[in-house]
């Protein structure tokens, strides 16, 4: 089942429920995250000391000393505590007693900063449970040095449920977050990312439903493909499972065409058509081995289209995309297919894909169709790509280092790429090529966007795996075999 996302105000909302509606008390729910962070922070760390358990006064500092008081309680003493100020939630005040009692020994940032910023330095680890979902507005000073004191000491970082400051300039820069009970999209918004290190989710009990109403985005996963994509019937032949047509290449680019033509031949989709410029079918027309190269599209009959890597932006390419719009019912529109699209809707004034088409931009194409700044889409992905895909009736896959797939509906999906070697230059062809084919094959459309990516993103990760950096032509041969092992198959 996918896994649901909540923005941070809706995990403040899944908390409250919990409490209110199921009666969950808070020191229950505190005790559950400790014990769970505990665990996966025992499994990262292992025996590295000393850790500096580093709390704020809210309730993500009580987590916090849950956990300390689970690993002093397990024998270990090289630990510490560093409250941020003799403050607390009436929870956290609970866990301050305890391990005062313990003898745990404890410092306060306000009263004791050389002694905070020494202690620091010698960490192996510093777990940072400072701010949680329960932070607003810009960063306190005192908190902003407390980062920063962190972030010089040279220790690891744990980070309880968010970086903290996730969104503030000044906030944490974690090497892994430990996100409590459900994940919180903020942490994959592209331009944050990078400040939450390895992501993991503990589960502390919080009612499934109460999660699902509050989803606001699922997270894909390997674990999505199949049930996305379904079965293929074992007596199928190849002109039932869908017809691919490509509109790709030009003079200097007809490499992207046949990598997006080669993606989708590796799909369930059963036949793949290249129709490509007269000028560069000289090159491209003895390359296709399964691929059927056509010089122009005349008497070309698609199930879906993949339109534009290494299309080239010359003026005829803009009535050619509105030809292409008009006799396909649905495919993709990638690179320079998007900078015809973004000319066509200009000239027409607004343009209606009827939800049948997936625009597959890289941020600086996104930013261009939804003018705005490339800063923009990378650090509010949900809200550009919504409105471009409410305003053009598509789904918009943005592709950076986390994916985010974005239906008209408002609808979101994210996946957590993260996997530098994939950022190479063709790749993105191969992925309109993927989903392209899950389309042909009559996937629907938001499923063939969401089970490309993953498929693409995984695959990327196993090639870096076994064989270490790779080339877009790579790729393209794991497509095949990443499907079938994601659980696309036959019979
Ligand atoms: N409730 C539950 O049942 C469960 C909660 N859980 C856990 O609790 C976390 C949420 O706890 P929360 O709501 O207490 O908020 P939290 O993130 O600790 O921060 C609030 C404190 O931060 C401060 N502060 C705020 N803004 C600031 C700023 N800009 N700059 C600087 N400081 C700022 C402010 O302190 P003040 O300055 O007012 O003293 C306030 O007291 C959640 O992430 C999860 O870890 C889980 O265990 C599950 C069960
Ligand atoms: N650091 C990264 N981690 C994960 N995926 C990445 C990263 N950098 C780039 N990618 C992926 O690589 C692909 C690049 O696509 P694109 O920019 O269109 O390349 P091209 O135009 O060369 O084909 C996209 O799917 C993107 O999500």
């Amino acid at each position: 089942m996918m896994r649901p996302l909540v923005s941070v105000e809706g995990a403040r909302r899944v908390d409250a429920r919990t409490r209110e509606e199921y009666g969950v008390p808070e020191l229950v729910l505190m005790e559950q995250a400790g014990m769970r962070l505990h665990e996966v922070f025992r499994e990262v760390a292992g025996e590295d000391g000393p850790v500096v358990y580093v709390c704020g006064s809210g309730n993500n500092g009580g987590d916090a000393m849950v956990m300390a008081r689970w690993a002093w309680l397990e024998g270990r003493r090289d630990v510490r505590l560093v409250l941020r100020a003799r403050r607390f939630s009436e929870a956290g005040r609970v866990q301050a007693r305890v391990l005062e009692r313990l003898g745990v020994p404890v410092l306060v940032w306000e009263e004791e900063r050389e002694e905070v910023r020494r202690v620091c330095r010698e960490a192996g680890w510093v777990v940072e449970g400072v701010l949680g979902v329960g932070a607003r507005g810009g960063l306190a000073e005192d908190v902003a040095e407390l980062f920063r004191v962190v972030g010089e000491s040279g220790a690891r970082v744990f980070s309880v449920d968010v970086p903290g400051g996730v969104g503030c300039e000044g906030g944490v820069r974690a090497d892994v977050t430990a996100m409590v009970g459900v994940g919180k999209w903020e942490v994959l918004v592209p331009a944050w990312r990078e400040w939450a290190g390895e992501l993991r989710v503990v589960p502390i009990g919080f009612p499934p439903e109460v999660v699902r109403e509050e989803a606001e985005g699922w997270w894909l996963g390997p674990g999505d493909v199949g049930g996305l994509v379904g079965r293929v019937r074992a007596a199928s032949h190849k002109g039932e499972r869908g017809r691919v047509g490509v509109w790709a290449g030009s003079r200097g680019l007809a490499g992207a065409a046949l990598l997006s033509a080669r993606a989708a031949a590796r799909t369930p989709a059963g036949l793949v058509y290249l129709c490509c410029d007269e000028e560069v079918y000289g090159l491209l027309g003895g390359l296709g081995g399964g691929v059927v190269v056509r010089p122009g599209d005349e008497g070309v009959r698609v199930d879906a289209a993949v339109v534009g890597p290494g299309w080239g932006r010359g003026e005829g390419r803009v009535g050619q995309l509105a030809a292409i719009l008009g006799r396909c019912g649905r495919g993709v529109i990638d690179a320079d297919g998007l900078e015809a699209l973004a000319r066509l809707r200009d000239g027409e004034g607004r343009l209606d894909l009827g939800g049948r088409w997936v625009l597959t931009p890289h941020p600086g194409e996104c930013a261009r169709l939804a003018g705005c700044t490339v800063e923009e889409v990378l650090g509010a992905p949900g809200r550009v790509c919504g409105e471009l895909a409410r305003g053009l009736g598509a789904v918009v896959v943005l592709k950076a280092h986390t994916t985010w797939v974005v239906a008209p509906s408002g609808r979101v999906w994210v996946y957590d790429g993260m996997c530098a070697p994939l950022g190479t230059g063709g790749a993105g062809d191969v992925l309109a090529g993927v989903i392209g084919g899950l389309l042909a094959h009559g996937v629907g459309v938001e499923e063939a966007a969401c089970a490309g990516v993953v498929a693409h993103g995984e695959a990327g990760r196993r090639l870096f795996a076994r064989r270490g950096w790779f080339g877009a032509e790579d790729l393209v041969g794991e497509v095949g075999t990443i499907l079938k092992d994601l659980g696309v198959d036959y019979g």
